[in-house]
């Protein structure tokens, strides 16, 4: 049996944690955490230091295990009692906030070294997986707008700029889900804007969640947002609704 299965499809949303809890030495940081997030949906999760943003990402993820709770994947998969490089094969990839791109490679290797690797049988003609190879390559390179750099060694790229080339090595693993953990930080203004406009153009395709402490580009994602304090959802909805919130404003817009 397929581990995790734990029954028929639902129709439900892609992603669904239920109830989840994890302590660490008796301090709650996930308390009774549920969320849905909709197949092809971008979603921003904001909220203040220590809310549990990036243990929310561990749980997903298979890193961290909670302590109760499910989280439901496609409706029929509880990613909770699959591991880290299991849930990884189920199409959910992650992004750190630190670029980790391969400095010493050209831009285009870096992309040609992630690829997923192709499904089933190997190709029997090797011209013929290398053209798809590079379509690929150029696919994902255009996607990032990299292209004018393909032959530039990753090192010589601003910060910004490598912060796009990992999304496109995510990208060419093919994820159902990115998990995008604050990609604007550090950005100047245009590269913090440029970045909102990719994660935009992917989302639709793919499911992406954003954690972000900048507001600009929250605002600028122009998608549902989640407000997580203390372990839990405390608001959700659009960004001027949750703005708008005094609870939200109290814990963390306010500070
Ligand atoms: N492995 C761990 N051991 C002990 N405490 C932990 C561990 N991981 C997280 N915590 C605690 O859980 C709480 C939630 O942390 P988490 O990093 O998930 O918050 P966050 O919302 O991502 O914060 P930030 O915005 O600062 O990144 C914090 O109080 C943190 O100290």
């Amino acid at each position: 049996m397929t581990p995790g299965l734990i029954g028929a499809p639902l129709n439900v949303a892609q992603l669904y944690l239920d109830g989840v809890c994890r302590s660490f030495d008796g301090f709650k940081a996930i308390n009774g955490l549920s969320l849905a997030v909709e197949k092809g949906e971008l979603r921003a999760v904001i909220g203040p230091n220590g809310a549990g943003k990036t243990t929310m990402m561990d749980i997903i993820t298979g890193k961290t295990r909670p302590d109760e709770g499910k989280v439901v994947w496609n409706g029929d998969t509880d990613l909770t009692r699959i591991d880290e490089a299991g849930v990884a094969r189920l199409g959910i990839g992650r992004k750190f906030q630190k670029p980790t791109v391969f400095e010493t490679h050209s831009v285009e290797d870096n992309i040609r070294l992630a690829l997923k690797a192709p499904r089933g049988v190997f190709p029997v003609l090797f011209d013929r997986r290398s053209a798809e190879e590079n379509r690929r390559v150029t696919e994902y390179l255009d996607r990032i707008r990299l292209t004018h750099l393909r032959a530039e060694t990753a090192a010589n790229l601003s910060h910004g700029q490598k912060q796009w080339l990992e999304i496109g090595m995510l990208l060419a693993q093919e994820p159902q889900l990115l998990l995008v953990d604050e990609p604007a930080a550090g950005m100047t203004d245009a590269e913090t804007m440029e970045t909102a406009e990719l994660l935009k153009s992917i989302a639709g395709e793919r499911t992406v969640i954003v954690v972000e402490h900048d507001m600009d580009f929250v605002r600028a994602l122009n998608c549902r947002v989640t407000v997580l304090h203390q372990g839990s959802v405390l608001a959700e909805g659009s960004l001027d609704h949750v703005s708008a919130r005094e609870d939200v404003i109290e814990v963390y817009l306010g500070r």
